[in-house]
Protein backbone atom coordinates (compact mmCIF):
# COMPACT_ATOMS: atom_id res chain seq x y z
CA UNK A 1 0.00 0.00 0.00
CA UNK A 2 1.69 3.06 -0.95
CA UNK A 3 0.73 6.92 -0.54
CA UNK A 4 1.05 7.72 -4.02
CA UNK A 5 4.10 7.30 -6.98
CA UNK A 6 6.48 9.90 -7.23
CA UNK A 7 8.15 10.20 -10.46
CA UNK A 8 11.66 10.78 -11.04
CA UNK A 9 12.89 13.69 -12.71
CA UNK A 10 16.21 14.84 -13.85
CA UNK A 11 18.26 17.28 -11.12
CA UNK A 12 18.54 20.99 -12.25
CA UNK A 13 19.99 23.47 -10.48
CA UNK A 14 16.58 25.22 -11.21
CA UNK A 15 14.52 22.31 -9.63
CA UNK A 16 16.62 21.69 -7.00
CA UNK A 17 17.24 25.29 -6.15
CA UNK A 18 14.77 25.77 -3.02
CA UNK A 19 16.67 22.21 -1.56
CA UNK A 20 20.23 22.80 -2.34
CA UNK A 21 23.08 23.12 -4.77
CA UNK A 22 23.68 20.82 -7.62
CA UNK A 23 27.30 20.54 -7.95
CA UNK A 24 28.27 19.46 -11.32
CA UNK A 25 30.93 21.12 -14.10
CA UNK A 26 28.70 22.69 -16.45
CA UNK A 27 29.39 25.20 -18.74
CA UNK A 28 32.69 26.96 -18.36
CA UNK A 29 34.84 26.49 -15.41
CA UNK A 30 34.95 29.48 -12.88
CA UNK A 31 38.84 30.20 -13.32
CA UNK A 32 41.54 27.85 -15.09
CA UNK A 33 44.27 27.13 -12.85
CA UNK A 34 47.61 25.14 -12.97
CA UNK A 35 48.90 26.66 -15.38
CA UNK A 36 45.96 26.29 -18.05
CA UNK A 37 45.47 22.25 -17.15
CA UNK A 38 42.49 22.50 -14.68
CA UNK A 39 39.06 23.97 -14.50
CA UNK A 40 37.91 25.54 -11.32
CA UNK A 41 34.44 25.43 -10.81
CA UNK A 42 34.57 27.75 -7.43
CA UNK A 43 32.60 28.11 -4.47
CA UNK A 44 29.42 26.08 -5.39
CA UNK A 45 28.09 25.36 -2.34
CA UNK A 46 26.16 27.62 0.27
CA UNK A 47 27.32 25.04 3.63
CA UNK A 48 26.56 26.08 7.08
CA UNK A 49 27.64 24.16 10.33
CA UNK A 50 25.90 25.76 13.35
CA UNK A 51 27.91 25.68 16.75
CA UNK A 52 30.26 23.07 14.69
CA UNK A 53 32.68 22.39 12.15
CA UNK A 54 32.27 20.64 8.87
CA UNK A 55 33.80 17.45 8.61
CA UNK A 56 34.72 15.25 5.48
CA UNK A 57 33.39 11.35 5.68
CA UNK A 58 33.14 8.72 3.44
CA UNK A 59 30.16 6.81 3.18
CA UNK A 60 30.02 3.41 1.35
CA UNK A 61 25.82 2.59 1.04
CA UNK A 62 24.18 -0.29 -0.37
CA UNK A 63 22.46 0.70 -4.12
CA UNK A 64 18.35 0.42 -3.53
CA UNK A 65 16.39 -0.21 -6.81
CA UNK A 66 13.36 1.76 -8.31
CA UNK A 67 10.29 1.48 -7.54
CA UNK A 68 12.25 2.43 -4.66
CA UNK A 69 9.78 3.02 -1.40
CA UNK A 70 10.35 6.27 0.67
CA UNK A 71 9.13 5.62 4.11
CA UNK A 72 11.61 8.07 5.69
CA UNK A 73 12.58 11.63 5.49
CA UNK A 74 15.27 13.20 7.43
CA UNK A 75 16.45 16.49 8.21
CA UNK A 76 19.68 18.57 9.88
CA UNK A 77 18.91 22.02 11.77
CA UNK A 78 22.41 22.52 12.37
CA UNK A 79 23.73 22.19 9.10
CA UNK A 80 24.06 21.54 5.39
CA UNK A 81 24.97 17.93 4.27
CA UNK A 82 27.10 17.66 0.77
CA UNK A 83 27.24 13.94 -1.23
CA UNK A 84 30.05 13.71 -3.74
CA UNK A 85 29.63 10.60 -5.65
CA UNK A 86 33.24 8.95 -6.13
CA UNK A 87 32.22 7.10 -8.96
CA UNK A 88 29.93 8.52 -12.20
CA UNK A 89 27.12 6.62 -11.35
CA UNK A 90 23.23 8.45 -11.28
CA UNK A 91 22.25 8.31 -7.78
CA UNK A 92 18.76 9.08 -6.43
CA UNK A 93 17.85 12.37 -4.07
CA UNK A 94 14.29 12.74 -2.79
CA UNK A 95 13.39 15.88 -0.82
CA UNK A 96 10.22 18.02 0.45
CA UNK A 97 9.69 21.35 1.37
CA UNK A 98 8.97 21.98 5.53
CA UNK A 99 4.97 22.96 5.84
CA UNK A 100 4.95 23.68 9.62
CA UNK A 101 7.96 21.58 10.63
CA UNK A 102 6.94 17.87 8.94
CA UNK A 103 7.87 17.63 5.35
CA UNK A 104 5.29 18.08 2.10
CA UNK A 105 4.99 16.26 -1.07
CA UNK A 106 8.29 14.53 -1.83
CA UNK A 107 10.20 15.26 -4.90
CA UNK A 108 12.68 12.54 -6.70
CA UNK A 109 15.61 13.83 -8.74
CA UNK A 110 17.96 11.50 -10.61
CA UNK A 111 21.25 12.70 -10.93
CA UNK A 112 23.62 13.06 -13.94
CA UNK A 113 26.39 11.07 -13.57
CA UNK A 114 29.42 12.83 -11.87
CA UNK A 115 26.74 15.31 -10.37
CA UNK A 116 26.76 15.86 -6.38
CA UNK A 117 24.31 17.57 -4.40
CA UNK A 118 24.70 19.69 -1.37
CA UNK A 119 21.78 20.02 0.93
CA UNK A 120 21.07 23.24 2.48
CA UNK A 121 20.57 23.30 6.27
CA UNK A 122 17.23 22.19 7.42
CA UNK A 123 16.14 20.53 4.10
CA UNK A 124 13.79 17.11 4.24
CA UNK A 125 15.08 14.33 2.74
CA UNK A 126 15.29 10.56 1.84
CA UNK A 127 18.91 8.76 3.30
CA UNK A 128 21.85 8.51 0.54
CA UNK A 129 20.45 6.61 -2.41
CA UNK A 130 22.66 4.89 -4.89
CA UNK A 131 21.59 2.88 -7.74
CA UNK A 132 24.73 1.28 -8.71
CA UNK A 133 27.69 -0.50 -6.64
CA UNK A 134 30.09 1.07 -5.47
CA UNK A 135 27.88 3.45 -3.32
CA UNK A 136 30.68 5.31 -2.51
CA UNK A 137 30.64 9.04 -1.71
CA UNK A 138 32.33 11.53 -0.02
CA UNK A 139 30.67 13.62 2.26
CA UNK A 140 30.59 17.04 3.86
CA UNK A 141 28.34 18.05 6.94
CA UNK A 142 28.31 19.40 10.43
CA UNK A 143 30.91 17.49 13.55
CA UNK A 144 29.42 18.55 16.58
CA UNK A 145 27.77 18.90 19.70
CA UNK A 146 23.99 17.89 20.35
CA UNK A 147 21.59 16.47 18.23
CA UNK A 148 21.59 17.16 14.62
CA UNK A 149 19.00 14.46 13.12
CA UNK A 150 14.98 15.02 13.01
CA UNK A 151 13.38 12.09 11.10
CA UNK A 152 9.65 11.64 9.99
CA UNK A 153 8.09 8.47 9.12
CA UNK A 154 5.93 8.30 6.35
CA UNK A 155 2.91 5.85 6.61
CA UNK A 156 2.12 4.81 4.49
CA UNK A 157 5.27 5.17 2.19
CA UNK A 158 5.39 6.94 -1.47
CA UNK A 159 7.28 4.64 -4.29
CA UNK A 160 9.68 6.36 -6.77
CA UNK A 161 9.17 5.39 -9.99
CA UNK A 162 11.43 6.21 -12.86
N1 LIG B 1 22.98 9.94 9.08
C1 LIG B 1 23.88 10.20 8.16
O1 LIG B 1 25.05 10.38 8.43
N2 LIG B 1 23.45 10.26 6.86
C2 LIG B 1 22.15 10.76 6.58
O2 LIG B 1 22.06 12.05 7.16
C3 LIG B 1 21.90 10.83 5.12
O3 LIG B 1 21.32 11.85 4.67
O4 LIG B 1 22.27 9.85 4.44
NI1 LIG C 1 21.09 13.40 5.94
Amino acid sequence: MFRSDIRCQPLTAEAFGPFGDVLDCAGAPDKMINQGMCGRFHDRASMEFTDGRAGLSLFKATPRTLPYTLNLLERHPKGSQAFIPMSEHPFLVTVAPDEDGTPGQPLAFLTAPGQGINLHRGTWHGVLTPLHLPGLFAVVDRIGPGANLQEFSLDPPYRVVS
